[in-house]
């Protein structure tokens, strides 16, 4: 019996998670047509910028995930269908009317609202009593020893050779390993084999994770270190499993409960998104292709995930403001910002990728934005290019942990050295998209940062370093009702403490994809400021790639001579060798002093 509710409660862990999530997973989701849809994404910068969803237009939909059996995932920002459990099942299951829209609307609204309470209290009653009870369960086991305990060993460091040697474990082995690690690493005193280290632990179950998920090792530990264990699972969990299928009603040329009704109409069975927007909808089942409606088609949506409708929102661009879209290919944000601003004032939709602006030209004419400008600049040429910005969105190129399960090849294709490629790029980046605004501005002086990344070093690491480095901005609330704050400490680094201001949205508690959004307001510099981050720059140099020089003459961001000079120079090489000039031979490496 104790050996039963042993294997009950260590399954729970694992099989808890799964059976959340299972249900999407199997069906199918019409999300992963999205992904499949390469060409309209176009080819990677240097990188795989684990790049945006915004726009794939052509999915074949006859998928049937509606109302998955999410049922335990706490705080859930996208509502699943298996939430629907009150009594007005019934009603619920009818299709979404022109009569019953805006009902249906504040229905959802007060629901989710009252069903994010109603998680967290759960959720928290749940961990205590799960805590409880394996509390209850491990005094007894320590008292009685118990069997299954005494089974579980950690293999040593020659043990787990061997098994590397002979081909690996088993599924079941890795599962139940897994399990075991989670369980002891929660309580690590109480619970760890005499003589055994966490670290030993941490390694077991990051070597488990690695092989279980299909990861590589650096990556797998890098995601790992962001959580507690238990929800490290969760999240891992979570990159298996499609998020929801949304779109974004283009208020140029339709009105949401206009554009629900014909969907409905062609057979979509679809729901508002939640509170926290008025454009977007979430399909369910469609019996037709989203991505090929004559809806579409004319421009009436954007098929766009949710977790990007994010950095407009807290951007919030007014009419009649000049606005800078600093890296904006597919421009999913780029037309709603031109809907909030209802086609006044002007928008330079700014991409290096030159082939990747024909499908943000021609999102811009699909859904009718006349107020854009699109332009193909190496962000890090602003604003010697233009400046004088009411507002700039840098949704920054980054690696896209936060969007594995659309793009599963991160998993595996992401090194160390592309994290400090993409950090320092970021860094680059962002110095310049803040110099391209003007403090003067009467209604903004408002810069947006943005990634579909999880990881520290392209997020808060990234702010942190804007902030030092330009004393005149500071960050503010980004007006979003819900999301994680940003870390303020990291693995032993320390962020200014404004940094909680951030907002970090993951896929196991928000059921969108990972992503992270900052809000800074831009000040006037006074002249001491200036200096003060003219010699701070000087100090301090910035790592850099050649591949990331693509233009030696970039904006005002420092380099250390000496140490870029090799860079420089070699990016110089392969730009005359792509004008078909012969370059220069290359010069010997400076010698440095041990
Ligand atoms: C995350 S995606 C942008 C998605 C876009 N904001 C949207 O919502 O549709 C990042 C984009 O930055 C572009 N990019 C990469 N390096 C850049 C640079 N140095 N300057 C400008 N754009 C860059 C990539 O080609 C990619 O299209």
């Amino acid at each position: 019996m104790r050996l039963h509710l042993k294997e009950t409660l260590m399954n729970s862990i694992l099989i808890w998670i799964r059976s959340a999530f299972y249900q999407d997973y199997n069906t199918g989701s019409i999300y992963s047509h999205v992904d499949s849809d390469e060409p309209l994404r176009g080819p990677a910068q240097e990188f795989d910028f684990g790049s945006d969803d915004d726009e794939e237009p052509s999915i074949p939909v006859t998928s049937k995930n509606k109302r998955s059996k999410q049922a335990e995932r706490p705080k859930k920002i996208i509502p699943t269908g298996s939430d629907d459990s009150s009594s007005d099942e019934d009603e619920d299951d009818e299709p979404v009317t022109m009569a019953n829209m805006a009902a249906r609307s504040r229905k959802l609204e007060a629901r989710a609202a009252a069903e994010e309470e109603l998680d967290i209290a759960e959720m928290q009653a749940r961990e205590a009593a799960e805590l409880e009870d394996e509390d209850d369960m491990d005094d007894e086991i320590e008292e009685d020893g118990d069997m299954d305990t005494e089974q579980f060993h950690l293999p040593t460091a020659a043990e787990r050779e061997e098994e590397k040697a002979n081909g690996g474990p088993d599924v079941h082995t890795v599962q139940r390993r897994m399990r075991e690690c989670v369980r002891v690493l929660s309580k690590f005193k109480k619970r760890a084999e005499k003589g055994r280290s966490r670290a030993e632990y941490v390694s077991q179950v990051v070597a488990d994770i690695a092989s279980y998920y299909g990861y590589n090792e650096f990556l797998t530990e890098k995601l790992f270190q962001l959580f507690s264990v238990t929800e490290a699972i969760e999240f891992f969990e979570a990159n298996e499993v499609s998020r929801p299928v949304t779109i974004r009603t283009n208020t140029l040329r339709t009105r949401r409960r206009d554009l629900a009704q014909a969907l409905v109409n062609r057979g979509v069975n679809l729901e508002p998104i939640g509170k926290w927007t008025n454009v977007g909808l979430q399909v369910f089942e469609s019996n037709v292709p989203i991505g090929a409606t004559p809806e579409y088609l004319a421009g009436h949506y954007m098929l766009q995930a949710a977790s990007s409708f994010l950095p407009v929102i807290a951007l919030s661009p007014q009419p009649n403001e000049r606005v800078l879209d600093m890296a904006s290919a597919p421009g999913g944000k780029t037309t709603h910002m031109a809907a909030l601003m209802q086609n006044t004032g002007i928008i330079f939709a700014n991409e290096l990728n030159k082939a990747r602006t024909k499908s943000l030209t021609a999102n811009v004419h699909r859904l009718g934005c006349r107020n854009v400008v699109v332009c193909s600049y190496d962000g890090r040429e602003f604003p010697k290019v233009m400046g004088g910005f009411d507002r700039v969105l840098l949704d920054a190129p980054c690696s896209g942990t936060g969007v594995i399960s659309k793009d599963p090849s991160v998993k595996i294709n992401k090194s160390e050295r592309d994290f400090t490629l993409l950090s320092h790029l970021q860094k680059q980046l962002i110095l310049c998209a803040i110099d391209s605004i003007t403090p003067e501005s009467k209604t903004g002086g408002y810069l947006v940062y943005s990634t579909c990344s999880v990881t520290v070093d392209e997020n808060e690491a990234v702010v942190d370093y804007a902030l030092k480095k330009r004393p005149n901005v500071k960050l503010v609330d980004t007006g979003l009702e819900f999301g994680r704050e940003g870390f303020t400490s990291y693995r032993g680094k320390n962020f200014n403490p404004s940094v909680k201001l951030t907002r970090r949205f993951y896929p196991h508690v928000h059921n969108m994809d990972g992503f992270f959004v900052a809000k800074f307001k831009v000040e006037k510099r006074s002249k001491s400021a200036i200096a003060a981050s003219k010699k701070d720059e000087a100090d301090e140099p910035i790592e850099v790639d050649e591949e990331f020089i693509q233009n030696g003459d970039t904006a005002d961001v420092a380099f250390n001579d000496d140490e870029d000079r090799p860079y420089l120079e070699e990016a110089k090489r392969k730009r005359m060798k792509a004008k078909g000039l012969r370059p220069p031979p290359r010069s010997k490496p400076v010698e440095t002093q041990a």
